[in-house]
């Protein structure tokens, strides 16, 4: 039986800090103890037609599986939970649960994580930078506020660590540069308990390997 193959950057601009998408796909791998591999691809592939065929957006993560082909690392890490024990729930209606929380991190938290991003990416020499930076932020704070108020002292959002918190550690992380999350000391402590988890190193091991492979090549 043949390995599930993922797609992930070959020169990630990321330096190996573990923030392109192949990472929750390789921790949602560690968790649940499913071996994998790796095809690394360079941007220029990436918008060739045997990638687009995959990923029609030209991008990466992308799951292969025997017959199966998967874009989306959420819909990634939903299948590979789906697969073997230790991401998802076996309890129906926690399960359920679970899953909701996949969606609100990629449905909620990381929209306006992701709109502040890009605007620092591509929007910071217009006339409207600074007055719209607080805005984004603001949107930020409406949703990690809650989040925070949620997850109280709690490890993990809902009794057991889930693909749910997998996917919001992902989320917030890129956060960690803002100044925004220190508002909400216990996320913080929730993405270091993430992280901490062996599965998670292995799996930022792996794709770090990657990075330094190439600056030492
Ligand atoms: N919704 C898709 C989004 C996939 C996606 O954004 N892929 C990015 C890499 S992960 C996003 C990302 C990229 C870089 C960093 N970084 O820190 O350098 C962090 C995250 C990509 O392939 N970009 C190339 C392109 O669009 O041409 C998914 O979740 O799979």
């Amino acid at each position: 039986m043949s390995l599930p193959v993922i797609t992930a950057f070959r020169n990630s601009p990321d330096r190996g800090r573990g923030f392109a998408r192949d990472m929750r796909v390789r921790w949602a791998f560690e968790e649940v103890g499913q071996p994998y591999d790796v095809r690394l691809v360079s941007f220029e592939t990436m918008k060739e037609p045997a990638h687009l065929a995959l990923q029609p957006f030209g991008q990466i993560p992308t799951y292969e599986e025997g017959d199966l082909a998967l874009f989306e690392s959420g819909a990634i890490v939903l299948r590979i939970a789906e697969q073997r024990a230790g991401l998802l729930p076996n309890d129906p209606d926690a399960r359920a649960r679970a899953i909701g929380w996949m969606f609100c991190a990629l449905n909620t938290i990381e929209p306006p994580i992701l709109e502040r991003e890009v605007a620092g990416f591509t929007e910071r020499d217009r006339t409207w930078f600074e007055e719209r930076r607080p805005i984004l932020e603001d949107r930020i704070h409406n949703r990690v506020r809650r989040l925070s108020d949620r997850l109280g002292d709690a490890d993990w959002l809902d009794g057991a660590f889930s693909a749910g918190d997998l996917l919001m550690v992902t989320v917030l992380r890129r956060l960690e540069r803002s100044g925004i999350l220190e508002t909400y000391p216990n996320l913080p402590a929730y993405i270091a308990r993430g992280l901490a988890r062996p599965a998670y190193q292995r799996a930022y091991d792996a794709q770090h390997a990657v990075f330094v492979a190439r600056s030492s090549g």
